[in-house]
């Protein structure tokens, strides 16, 4: 009997959000609960994915269409997949298309073209009636483009105006098109493709024994021997593809005379691409250490049960996580069990892929942002047939298709990066718990500054803490000098490296040893105050200070680009006095050159690294030594392992601590930590400067001793005072519009539906509505509505029939880090 399939659309439309029933066609009975279908879908043809199967009734066969093609053959989707999918969806009230694309290459495995052809309700008649009237000259283009649509069939508007691009421009050319199907001449035609499919290649093999072969060629051909000479190639590598005859300079002529002849078969087999394959890897083998066996110790018996379990690694910097993570993953994979490895951003992290590719060769595959859509199809494609078992990659490697998953482990877990800050606006971390449940994996969550929430979590019980509270090799963490910059001032220094960083420095070049230099911001000097009346040039569009950029002496806005001249005086008040604030890597740098004439620096920030390979090129010359200093933003403090690095100066740590966030603290602390975490971790001592005006805040003070502990007590009895995260959990409502009271009106009709919907609730607040902190985006407003509460789950199931995700103009962020 025929069946029903229930059919998520892979279409990015928030309004509709259910499966819709298809029928199973008779030669497409096989397929199942997973797998990725073609079908129609209103005017269009469309990417859809099963969830449900059921038994047909007589009225939907009938009123149902069929399926119309397949993607695959298996199942994309795995089960708990699907039921993770589900989860996103639920969770982070996002449609369910939005949620299970996110396992898809590319987000679709379809593209879809738009063409034009000659409507079928027009006759031949109706034809030659236009061609009349176009003689009249009004209607000449409008016929010309008929005719030809007619003549060459369904066209693209980009055909289209190549052909006319001499004699019609393309505006008239789209206001005929648009006539013609108001008129009902032409209609439009959605053609779609399948993207992201495996790559073929032909390859050549010999159909006969060699000896009949070389018998035929000799009794038959004229051009012995090329034709012999492939015969001899095939004997010596059983076969050979296109690009090995290339190589081989045998001709295609050649090759395909010898198939005619029924000598050489031909045969397609999939060519599986991998930018890695060609490149070596070596790193020491390591034994590990007591303390890493320790650690080990308790987390391989959780992976050899396979049954779910969630660790919290707490490493301090330098002691060994990553062979923890290799160790681990060593004994997943020695299960059969296939691993994800999540990391911050693969560019800064190129030291941890390169240990796992030489712990474990090509049985790694690693996802970043730089492969193509086939590329990363084919990395997914190298799990499923078990040629890699290892994914390494950012967030989004968390929704890899593998089916028999025992390990995902999180390094830096603390990063801001494993929240996608948009639809659907997942935590990696959430995600990879609720997808290790639903296969009963492992998760390790890794870091030296473990986030505030997963730390509470660990000592409620949630994850099994295990701790590494030493270096390798028991090298001391390094001393922290910190220099409270409100005396220097006093003292009249006003440069900005401290006499205490500079004579670190120094000291540090004199023995050949590397420095890394951090500064929280970029730009020359990144805003511009009028030191009289306080205003600062701020961007019209997105309510954001710009910032300053010497290279090209203007203002621009790092939201929107938008770029402005320097004012000469004050637009408010008309004072002289419009000065340079702030600091930025530019102006480091030139300071540095000048007391130290003779080292070379390498600046390290968004703007020497927007080319594709920058980031890991600076870091890797970095650590062959090619310079004595790496200076640059929050990203030279991250992950790197460089033996020879014994100095690290901070020189502003409090420009997170002004952040307009419950989590300015957090983020400070952990950025110190890190960033000092990178000096002397080899055989010599490092030596940490810090530079502050807030040298009381517990944030700092915590850092400067590389105390996790004493930071998060006192952390943690503000989050619980003001009722914050991990004691609530959040949802933002972002309401966005051009048009300000519009905008306004909305989100007070909001509030007031919320309060309705939310009546009753404990522990439920809502705040505001008032204006973002970045109030106005790219000309749209930004109004937020914050919830607060102790009932997550409550408060999303009736936001959820509020049906509030599926209005336009409305972000809801769970769980947001960001609500600027
Ligand atoms: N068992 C071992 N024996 C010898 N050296 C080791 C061993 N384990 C790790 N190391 C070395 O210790 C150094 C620090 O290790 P790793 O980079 O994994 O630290 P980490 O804990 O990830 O630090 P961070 O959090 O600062 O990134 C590396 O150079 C690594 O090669
Ligand atoms: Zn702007």
């Amino acid at each position: 009997m025929k069946k029903i399939a229930q059919v998520i659309v892979n279409i990015p439309t928030r309004n509709i959000d259910k499966a819709f029933s298809y029928i199973i066609p008779d030669h497409y009975a096989y397929i199942d609960i997973g797998w990725r279908v073609i079908v129609p879908f209103g005017q269009r043809t469309v990417e859809g994915f099963i969830i449900n199967i059921s038994d047909i009734s007589e009225r939907d066969e009938t009123a149902l269409k069929p399926i119309t093609d397949i993607l695959d053959d298996f199942a994309w989707f795995g089960n708990h997949m699907l039921k993770t999918a589900e989860w996103l969806a639920e969770y982070y009230l996002t449609s369910l298309a939005e949620s299970y694309r996110m396992f898809i290459p590319g987000k679709a495995g379809v593209k879809t073209q738009e063409l034009y052809k000659i409507a079928d309700s027009v006759s031949e008649v109706q034809l030659a009636e236009l061609k009349e009237a176009s003689k009249d000259n009004d209607n000449k283009d409008n016929f010309k483009i008929i005719e030809h649509i007619y003549k060459k069939g369904p066209l693209k508007l980009s055909e289209l105006r190549k052909e006319f691009r001499h004699t019609i421009s393309d505006s008239s050319l789209e206001d005929i098109i648009k006539s013609l199907l108001r008129q009902k001449i032409l209609c439009k035609h959605s053609k779609i493709y399948k993207s992201g499919l495996p790559r073929l290649t032909t390859v050549y093999s010999l159909a006969v024994d060699a000896a009949t072969a070389i018998n035929t060629i000799n009794a038959t051909s004229k051009r012995k021997p090329a034709q012999l000479r492939l015969i001899e190639e095939l004997l010596k590598y059983n076969s050979l593809d296109s690009s090995q005859l290339r190589q081989l300079s045998i001709t295609l002529d050649t090759v395909k005379r010898l198939v005619k002849l029924g000598l050489i078969h031909t045969k397609q087999v999939q060519i599986i691409r991998d930018s890695y394959a060609d490149r070596e890897f070596s790193a020491p083998k390591l034994k590990p250490t007591q303390d890493q066996e320790q650690v080990l110790g308790q987390i391989i018996p959780a992976i050899l049960e396979k049954k779910f379990k969630s660790f919290l690694l707490r490493g301090v910097t330098g002691s060994g996580k990553t062979q923890v993570y290799i160790e681990a993953v060593r004994t997943a994979r020695n299960l059969g069990r296939q691993a994800i490895v999540l990391v911050p951003e693969i560019a800064l992290t190129s030291q941890i892929v390169s240990r796992f590719k030489a712990a474990f060769n090509n049985d790694v595959v690693v996802i970043h942002s730089r492969l193509s859509l086939g590329e990363r199809y084919d990395a997914w494609q190298r799990l499923r047939c078990n040629q890699a078992g290892i994914v390494i990659g950012a967030r989004s490697a968390i929704f890899t298709p593998a089916d028999n998953l025992g390990l995902i482990v999180i390094d830096e877990e603390h990063e801001f990066t494993y929240k996608q800050e948009e639809a659907p606006r997942y935590h990696a971390k959430e995600v990879a718990l609720t997808r290790a449940k639903f296969s009963e994996a492992v998760v390790i969550l890794g870091s030296a500054t473990p986030s505030v929430e997963t730390y509470f979590q660990a000592l409620q019980g949630e994850h099994s803490l295990v701790c590494l509270t030493r270096r390798i090799d028991s090298v001391p963490l390094p001393p922290v000098t910190v220099v409270d910059m409100r005396n220097e001032l006093a003292q009249g220094r006003r440069g900005v490296i401290s006499p205490a960083m500079q004579d670190m420095l120094s000291e540090t070049f004199s023995k050949g040893e590397q420095a890394v230099i951090l500064l929280n911001r970029r730009g020359y000097s990144t805003f511009i105050m009028c030191r009289e009346c306080g205003h600062v040039i701020k961007c019209h569009h997105c309510d954001i200070a710009m910032v300053y950029h010497a290279a090209n002496t203007s203002l621009r806005c790092h939201y929107c680009q938008e770029r402005q001249a320097i004012p000469d005086c004050c637009p408010v008040c008309g004072s002289r006095y419009i000065r340079y604030f702030g600091t930025g890597t530019q102006k480091v740098e030139e300071t540095l050159t000048q007391l130290f004439p003779q080292a070379k620096i390498a600046r390290m920030d968004q703007d020497t690294t927007s080319g594709k390979t920058s980031h890991e090129k600076i870091l890797s010359d970095f650590a062959k030594g090619s310079y004595d200093i790496l200076l640059g933003t929050q990203m030279v403090a991250k992950g790197h392992d460089i033996k020879n690095v014994t100095a690290v100066g901070i020189i502003s740590a409090d420009t997170a601590l002004n952040l307009p966030d419950f989590r300015a603290a957090e983020r400070t602390f952990s950025l110190i930590t890190q960033a000092a975490g990178r000096a002397g971790r080899g055989n010599r001592p490092g030596k940490v400067v810090l530079q502050t005006y807030n040298p009381e805040h517990f944030g700092i003070l915590s850092a400067s001793t590389h105390d996790y502990e004493t930071f998060f007590r006192s952390e943690i009895k503000l989050r619980e005072q003001l009722d914050y995260p991990p004691f609530t959990q959040l949802i933002n409502i972002c309401v966005l519009s051009k048009d300000n009271t519009e905008a306004d009106s909305q989100a007070k009709a909001i509030v007031a539906e919320l309060k309705c919907t939310l009546r009753g609730l404990n522990h439920t607040s809502i705040i505001g509505p008032f204006p973002a902190p970045i109030s106005k985006k790219k000309d749209v407003y930004r109004i937020n509505i914050l919830l607060k509460t102790r009932q997550l789950s409550e408060v999303r199931n009736r936001l959820s029939e509020l049906k509030l995700h599926t209005r336009k103009g409305i972000i809801i962020d769970v769980d947001p880090l960001n609500v600027l």
